[in-house]
């Protein structure tokens, strides 16, 4: 569904790329989970794929036809069949639950009918379907400043889950939350995952968490592809070659930051 050919993308002209011509597919029912150091191009990879960077060389071709070449709609519309969910959760702390899940929608929407923020109750129906899905059935007119950190992760999953999307894109969205709330939501995505066969891949830091969940693990360093395979394979050697010597000196947790 998802092809990178040759991707790189070069933020500053006299720089180092952030990403240096990387080649993946991802396909329907794949989770994958993203390793590597700050700054390996980890974001840069996201963005790409959800048309919010520009590669600056090779093509990203979704479903076969190149993103560079999309319209505007059509960019509009791609990213509307990916969810993101990102690590400081990019919720409006006054509005309520349901209107954050609400927010969702209008990536679907034609522009203008957005002006007004109306939502039809097949909508309202919508958000309260997914956010029952999300465990926070009750909560729904609670403002967001008033959640924990793991319940607006929730809230975040359901605003993706609304656009009833192909891939869910998470960029680093466990980094903020204690191990057991990373697990939960780890969890929660997993069941999203499953139930709708979708294309996954979640920047991750925790090597235990990417290893639990994962189908695939593609580690990146200094913007290449370092390891693209199975989680059993995740092994020392690979782990070293992802994050450095440094990393492995100091391993006394499997959580990298
Ligand atoms: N908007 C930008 N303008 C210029 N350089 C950027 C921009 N965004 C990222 N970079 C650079 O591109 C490289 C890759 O950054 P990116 O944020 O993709 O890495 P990352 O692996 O997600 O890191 P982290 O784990 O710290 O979030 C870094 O050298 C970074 O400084």
């Amino acid at each position: 569904m998802i092809e990178l050919k040759d991707v790189s993308v070069q933020y500053d002209k006299s720089g180092e790329p952030a990403l240096k011509k990387l080649n993946l597919s991802l396909e329907r029912g794949e989770f994958v989970s993203v390793l590597g150091p700050s700054g390996a191009g980890k974001s840069t990879m996201i963005r790409t794929i959800n048309a919010l960077q520009p590669a600056t060389g090779g093509d990203v071709l979704i479903d076969g036809k190149s993103l560079a070449g999309f319209s505007r709609r059509e960019q509009r519309q791609w990213r509307s069949r990916a969810g993101m969910i990102f690590q400081h959760f990019h919720l409006i702390p006054r509005l309520t639950v349901k209107q954050n899940v609400l927010s969702g929608l209008f990536g679907k929407k034609d522009p203008w009918s957005n002006l007004g923020g109306f939502f039809s109750a097949a909508e309202k129906k919508q958000a309260a379907v997914v956010i029952e899905q999300v465990g926070l059935q009750g909560m729904e007119d609670r403002k967001i400043e008033q959640l924990s950190g793991g319940q607006k992760q929730r809230v975040g999953v359901a605003r993706a889950l609304i656009q009833d999307p192909d891939v869910f894109l998470g960029d680093e969205p466990v980094a903020s939350l204690d191990p057991g709330t990373s697990r939960s939501i780890f969890s929660l995505i997993e069941e999203v995952h499953k139930r709708n066969n979708l294309v996954t891949m979640i920047n991750v830091h925790d090597i235990d968490l990417a290893k639990m969940y994962s189908d695939r693990i593609i580690g990146l360093s200094e913007g290449e592809v370092v390891y693209d395979g199975p989680p059993s394979r995740l092994n020392d050697t690979v782990i070293e070659r992802i994050y450095g010597k440094n990393m492995m000196a100091d391993k006394k947790t499997q959580t990298v930051r």
